[in-house]
């Protein structure tokens, strides 16, 4: 194999290559091989993919030994639905490897994964393990190698740094034998000098000294520079040099060289950027060396081993205090610390809230000792008018339980104490009901209707005319933004709790929600399975509070309907008719109102095609036929533009006229003009945050910039945290993998990850900047994922937050250290979890993040075009008047260097509208 890699150059020439073999139980070998091709053979795109790998099933007739090859090798499974005892499926719910991969007419680039190759639709199939399998099976291959070696040979291309550095994981766990070089001709490997490279980590006077066999003990103590070590003359550079004091260990070979037999430290005339540091590897059960490990990872400047334990002029005595100090390791206590630190700044209102969002989102250990040492200060506002201690344990007990409820949780699954039974209280009645039927009306509210437009009026008088008769109605308002669906929302759920009825508000998302008096995220509101498919029905029974609630409702309203699946619509109409006993009526014959704008952001199909994500969407439902038509057209928010809300919606439905690329003209007006320099985001940024201001929070919270990847945002949000002034806290996560006893996964590997939806490793915050939440903690209370708050103080286990806008604004709240997992749990190859704050700051947010909120001034940032359905849309459309956006596209000017005749002063850029969402 190695013979036809290397030296017959099978796939190309190879410039480096890494090969791990293991021996399996059973005796045979197995081997992983990651090669680096050189420059001009590297595989650069999906046709050169193509080229060597397939991941279809051969034509028989021409390559019938091939393509019995493959039959026997290379098809995966049968596994998920077809076979459940598969080992790839065992104890889940699919494949964890994917399969059937989908089928696709080409292969196409994936971002930070494999290529998702070409498997078409062809017809072609064969019976493998009794079952008919196609092309969507075929584990990808090279009929090269797979025709040699007649053997199960996966071959894949890996194309970006991350899925190298994932291989590179891969391949190391668990190995037998290891091998790495960049040299293919020379083979040699020095494990002594592999061995002494630990110097670079050690206890202090632990470090290696070498001696020639004969040497005295006495001189080879005496010898200058047997004290020195790698590790403490790089504490000698930063007392020499105060540049030095901002680089960390690790990465000091890249300014510095060691000189003299490595006596000494000294600066480089370049940064040498091809000098990778490390700092070898050490288990946490070493203990002090460890954690002295954690200090060199994340602390810059110290001048010696005591200076490392020092903090605030304070030496801790050992390193593994002053990594906890610095907050670098996880300490036993936080849970119980975050509740005391809290205690100084929090009425107990808040403390309450804290310790239930401890309870359900930080699982800790002891909830007794917790609940014990802070009943007191939780209790104090009703210890002013009681004085009996058992009736304000009570009191407590029952607005925890309160919160829980509102939470989606049952304070009878804590191990608290047990709130007493009251008699003659509505016991019978279901929680779900009294707490909707306890929602006060606004007197505002209560008035909307009269000031209802002509559209909106209709749409009212029409769901109003069905609500409770027996066959019900179900509606669909088609709102683009600013047409008024809230407002007519209000004035519904207003008129019909008016009326002692029930109605039950519901959005997608928990922004749309808690604008909504009343409104719950549709998911846990519905008992909605997280993992959805056709045919499934909601997790509640036709005994449960929600089953009763549901019945007793009068009028569902579900906000933001286009950006679920249809799936849990149809789950919710397939529960309903049965709890209804009415299998035959849509919903059981209840008044629904959806709501929503398809020319947004469309449901996630995770790696989904065009057709997958149509077909994912409310528009493809058989209940689609069922609901009547309400349109709202006329923009009451920017009731002053409307060459603004007329260029929206035509970019909105993808009728906006587009060159010969097939990209659309952007006012001149909105564009941030790309000049020959590089600092077009500066100047963006500028456009919309000025720095005079930046101390204002109204300010602050009115504006944001928008960009179309998570990498972007960090960009411009550290950017901004630096401009920003005031008082500094950097939290780190602590990272970890489930199972993995060996520290396969180091944290420092870990802390590099940046799934989608969990916050940075590094979390750098400053009093009252804006910062956005990630997590549904409790929508009802206005803290869901997407609230925007500010930063008003810090401690070291829990942050004191605002939120500022939405109906809950002002409400002050601690939030606490949470344990977070991607919602991809196909992301990596092992279980990840991050402890960290659940936020991000907020200066810069995503596109689809923004879906929902209103944002006066926005900044949109487009380093390469859109690549959904409506992002360019919802992006433009969060703000009200032309005058209000700034767009910067990197683009145009790319496409300006190469081509000098196109003109200056127009910017087009790529809008995608899938049309067969908006007409069918
Ligand atoms: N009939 C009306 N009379 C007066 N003001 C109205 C009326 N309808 C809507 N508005 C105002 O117009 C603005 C936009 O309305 P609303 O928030 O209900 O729109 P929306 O369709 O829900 O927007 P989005 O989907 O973008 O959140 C609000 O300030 C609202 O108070």
């Amino acid at each position: 194999m190695k013979k036809q890699l290397f030296e017959k150059t099978i796939l190309g020439k190879v410039k480096a290559y890494t090969y791990v073999v293991e021996f399996q139980k059973w005796g045979l070998p197995h081997a992983h091989f990651l090669l680096t091709m050189t420059g001009k053979y590297k595989y650069t795109g999906p046709e050169q993919y193509d080229r060597i790998i397939s991941a279809e099933l051969p034509n028989k007739h021409k390559y019938p030994e091939l393509y019995k090859m493959v039959i026997k090798h290379m098809i995966h499974g049968p596994c998920g639905a077809l076979n459940k005892k598969f080992p790839c499926t065992k104890n889940r719910p699919s494949c964890k490897n994917n399969y059937p991969r989908p089928f696709s007419e080409t292969t196409i680039q994936g971002k930070d994964c494999y290529p998702l190759y070409r498997r078409r639709n062809n017809g072609s199939t064969e019976i493998v393990r009794n079952w008919k399998l196609d092309n969507r099976w075929v584990v990808p291959y090279n009929p090269y190698l797979l025709r040699m070696l007649n053997c199960h040979i996966n071959v894949e291309i890996c194309s970006s740094i991350k899925a190298v550095k994932y291989l590179f994981k891969f391949m190391y766990k668990g190995h037998d034998r290891a091998f790495v070089t960049d040299k293919v001709d020379e083979v040699e490997i020095d494990e002594i000098r592999q061995y002494r490279d630990t110097r670079w980590l050690h206890l202090p006077n632990m470090h290696m000294v070498s001696y020639h066999v004969k040497e005295k003990i006495k001189n080879i103590i005496d010898r200058d520079g047997t004290k020195k070590s790698m590790l403490t003359t790089y504490f000698e550079a930063n007392n020499l040099h105060v540049k030095a004091r901002g680089i960390l260990y690790r990465d000091f070979p890249e300014y510095y060289t060691r000189q003299r037999r490595g006596k000494f430290w000294q600066e480089r005339k370049r940064a040498a950027l091809s000098q990778v540091g490390r700092i070898i590897s050490a288990h946490p059960a070493e203990g002090e060396r460890y954690y002295l490990r954690v200090l060199l990872n994340h602390v810059t400047g110290a001048t010696s081993y005591e200076g490392l334990r020092t903090i605030d002029g304070q030496v801790m005595p050992t390193f593994r205090e002053a990594a906890e100090k610095r907050g670098l390791i996880e300490a036993d206590n936080t849970l119980d610390d975050a509740m005391t630190e809290a205690e100084l700044f929090q009425v107990s209102s808040s403390l309450r809230r804290l310790f239930t969002t401890i309870l359900v989102f930080c699982m800790p250990n002891d909830v007794h000792s917790l609940w014990n040492n802070h009943l007191k200060a939780m209790s104090e506002d009703y210890n002013i008018n009681c004085k009996c201690k058992h009736t304000v344990e009570q009191m407590v007990l029952k607005n925890i339980s309160d919160i829980l409820h509102s939470m989606g949780k049952d304070i009878e699954s804590f191990p608290l104490p047990k709130i007493d039974k009251q008699n003659g209280t509505t016991n019978d009645v279901p929680k779900e009901i009294i707490e909707e039927t306890s929602i006060e009306v606004d007197p505002e509210d209560a008035s909307l209707h009269k000031n209802l437009n002509n559209e909106q009026r209709k749409a009212y008088d029409k769901i109003l005319a069905t609500v409770d008769c027996q066959r019900g109605g179900l509606f669909f308002v088609d709102g683009p933004g600013g047409t008024g669906n809230t407002f007519l929302y209000r004035a519904l759920l207003a008129t019909i709790r008016g009326q002692g009825k029930i109605a039950v508000a519901t959005a997608t998302s928990g922004v749309a929600a808690s604008i909504m008096p009343g409104g719950r995220t549709a998911h846990p509101r519905f008992k909605i399975p997280l993992r959805i498919d056709d045919g499934d029905i909601c997790g509640f029974t036709k005994q449960s509070g929600t089953a009763k609630l549901l019945q007793a409702a009068s009028l569902i309203i579900w906000d933001e309907a286009s950006m679920t699946k249809r799936q849990t619509v149809e789950a919710l109409d397939k529960s309903m008719r049965d709890i209804m006993d009415k299998p035959d009526l849509p919903f059981g014959g209840k008044t629904v109102v959806f709501g929503g704008d398809f020319r947004q952001v469309l449901p996630i199909v995770r790696k989904g095609t065009r057709a997958q994500i149509v077909d994912a969407s409310l528009r493809r439902s058989e209940l689609w036929n069922c609901m009547h038509q309400l349109k709202l057209v006329r923009n009451m928010r920017a009731p002053n533009d409307p060459w603004f809300t007329e260029y929206l919606l035509r970019v909105g439905n993808g009728t906006e006229e587009t060159n010969d690329d097939g990209e659309i003209l952007l006012p001149t007006s909105i564009c941030v003009p790309n000049k020959a320099d590089d600092n077009g985001l500066d100047r963006l940024i500028d456009s919309i945050y000025q720095p005079a201001s930046l101390k204002d929070p109204k300010y602050i919270t009115s504006r944001a910039i928008l960009s179309t990847r998570n990498d972007c945002v960090d960009k411009i949000n550290l950017k901004m945290i630096d401009r920003f002034q005031g008082e500094e806290m950097v939290y780190h996560s602590f990272d970890s993998v489930e199972d993995d006893p060996h520290n396969y996964y180091p944290p420092k590997f870990l802390n590099t990850l940046t799934p989608n939806g969990l916050p940075p490793h590094m979390l750098k915050l400053k009093i009252n900047c804006p910062i956005i939440l990630l997590r549904n903690i409790d929508p009802a209370n206005g803290l869901c994922n997407g609230t925007r708050l500010l930063v008003r103080g810090f401690q070291k286990n829990a942050i004191d937050a605002e939120i500022v806008v939405g109906q809950h604004s002002g409400m002050r709240v601690f939030l606490p250290r949470i344990p977070l997992c991607p919602s991809d749990d196909d992301m990596f190859p092992f279980s990840f979890k991050r402890k960290q704050f659940s936020i991000r700051l907020s200066f810069a947010m995503t596109i689809n993040k923004s879906q929902g909120q209103t944002i006066a001034n926005v900044g949109i940032y487009l380093p390469e075009p859109v690549f959904s359905h409506g992002q360019l849309y919802v992006a433009l459309s969060r703000a009200t008047t032309t005058a209000n956006i700034k767009v910067l596209t990197e683009e145009e000017k790319k496409k300006k260097n190469k081509n000098k005749n196109i003109s200056a002063s127009k910017t087009y850029t790529k809008n995608i509208v899938y049309t067969e969402v908006l007409t069918k």
